[in-house]
């Protein structure tokens, strides 16, 4: 069961892109070893809170703050490096190289091999490569990826591509792992095959961020959901208290809350 100490908190943050408030004054968090989704509408505001969580964006007002320390001033790969790894809504792999680069492209992030190290092939890079090889491999089978290591990313099923690029984002060895619509353009066999691969990763010892649209892989995967609309956390809840919230069915339907209610 996951405890009580929050890995990330979202404290009152705004964000505002000239006129637009993308983001207002919303806050949660996420404790150590959940499952949590984050949903609403299309323009909900879902993937600017990944933004802000992972330096793409900083806050207007606000605060985002990892295992207690703000981080809303740290650059990416700072972040990455404390342990925050993320998947994109579109693929974004490297499709020349091959299945085990593109894992290996994401361990390099912590890799403590210096440039010279590298360049000149010494034993201690040698031995940390022979780690890296390893522990890829290893994600790989985790994320179940049939494809051999050696294959060009490019060939991959579309599936298997997902499942890639879970691989090379759990290869930064995060403590939360963010998903952004992993789901997108999955059967409903895939989707099964996903929601089971959630709970396996969160099993490992990670803490899973789920952005998704497809409620019953929502419902069927994550302990709680944080509902956005119009940039306003609506709801908040476990999947249960959140199917029959009046302002969540109103939310997704389109009509005003009494109506719904
Ligand atoms: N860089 C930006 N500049 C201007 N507006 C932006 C920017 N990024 C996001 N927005 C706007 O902020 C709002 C929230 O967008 P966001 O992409 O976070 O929503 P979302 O909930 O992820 O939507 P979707 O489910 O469609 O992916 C939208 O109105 C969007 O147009």
């Amino acid at each position: 069961m996951p405890d009580a100490t929050p890995l990330l908190e979202v404290d009152n943050v705004t964000i505002r892109f000239g006129g637009l408030t993308a983001l207002d004054q919303v806050t949660f968090d996420i404790k150590q070893g959940e499952i949590l989704g984050l949903i609403g509408p299309n323009g909900a505001g879902k993937t600017t809170c990944f933004n802000v969580m992972t330096g793409v964006y900083q806050a207007t007002s606000g605060q985002v703050r990892f295992a207690g320390a703000p981080i809303g001033k740290l650059k990416r790969h700072r972040i990455t490096r404390l342990g925050i790894a993320r998947t994109f809504q579109n693929i974004r792999l490297f499709k020349s190289m091959t299945v085990l680069e593109n894992v290996m492209v994401g361990a390099d992030a912590h890799s403590k091999v210096g440039f010279f190290d590298a360049l000149l092939r010494t034993p201690r890079h040698r031995r940390t490569e022979a780690e890296s090889v390893a522990r890829a491999k290893e994600l790989l089978r985790l994320v179940g990826v049939k494809a051999r290591p050696d294959e060009i990313a490019a060939n991959l099923s579309y599936g298997e591509q997902r499942r890639l690029e879970i691989a090379r984002a759990l290869a930064t060895s995060p403590k939360l792992l963010c998903l952004d619509e992993p789901a997108a353009g999955f059967n409903p066999a895939e989707k099964l095959e996903l929601t089971n691969l959630i709970k396996k990763i969160r099993d490992a010892g990670y803490t899973v961020l789920l952005i998704e649209h497809d409620m019953r892989l929502v419902m069927g995967a994550v302990d709680r959901i944080v509902v956005l609309e119009f940039g306003r956390k609506i709801a908040e809840g476990t999947p249960a208290e959140i199917r029959d919230n009046p302002a969540v069915i109103a939310a997704y339907l389109g009509v005003d809350e009494e109506d719904a209610s």
